[in-house]
């Protein structure tokens, strides 16, 4: 069982819930985003949105933390290769800083479409 797909599977996916947590509990800017989602899960119930808007900031929710958690793995393999200031590693997480940012960007924008028509 243990070296059976099935069997290296679930070991994969333990790692995965494991990297979640740790993402969690170390990486502060994952931390910020987890609790903005949680304020946009409040405000989502609050303005009472339809399930539709509910795919699209859970879509949104997503997004920005999987680029986030991707930018954080970057960051700790960058500074583990090569500790010390190098302008090649300051281009990679410039890189991966830039798609989190487009990620956020794009969630912004979900975010007004979705709350713009129950504020204004
Ligand atoms: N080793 C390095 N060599 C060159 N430039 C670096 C290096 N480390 C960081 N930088 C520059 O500083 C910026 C911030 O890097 P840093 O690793 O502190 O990221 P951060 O976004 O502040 O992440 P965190 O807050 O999660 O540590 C990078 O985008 C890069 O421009």
């Amino acid at each position: 069982m243990r070296d059976s797909f099935l069997g290296k599977r679930i070991r994969g996916g333990g790692y995965a819930i494991k990297g979640a947590w740790l993402l969690l509990k170390h990486e502060q800017s994952i931390q910020v985003q987890f609790v903005l989602a949680i304020i946009m899960c409040i405000a989502g119930y609050f303005f009472d949105i339809s399930k539709t808007e509910w795919m699209f900031q859970f879509v949104a929710i997503g997004l920005v933390m999987t680029a986030e958690g991707l930018n954080s793995g970057l960051e700790a393999m960058a500074d583990f290769v090569h500790p010390d200031f190098h302008s090649k590693i300051g281009h990679i997480k410039d890189i991966a800083a830039g798609a989190v940012f487009i990620a956020a960007v794009t969630a912004v924008i979900i975010g007004a479409f979705i709350y713009f028509p129950y504020i204004f």
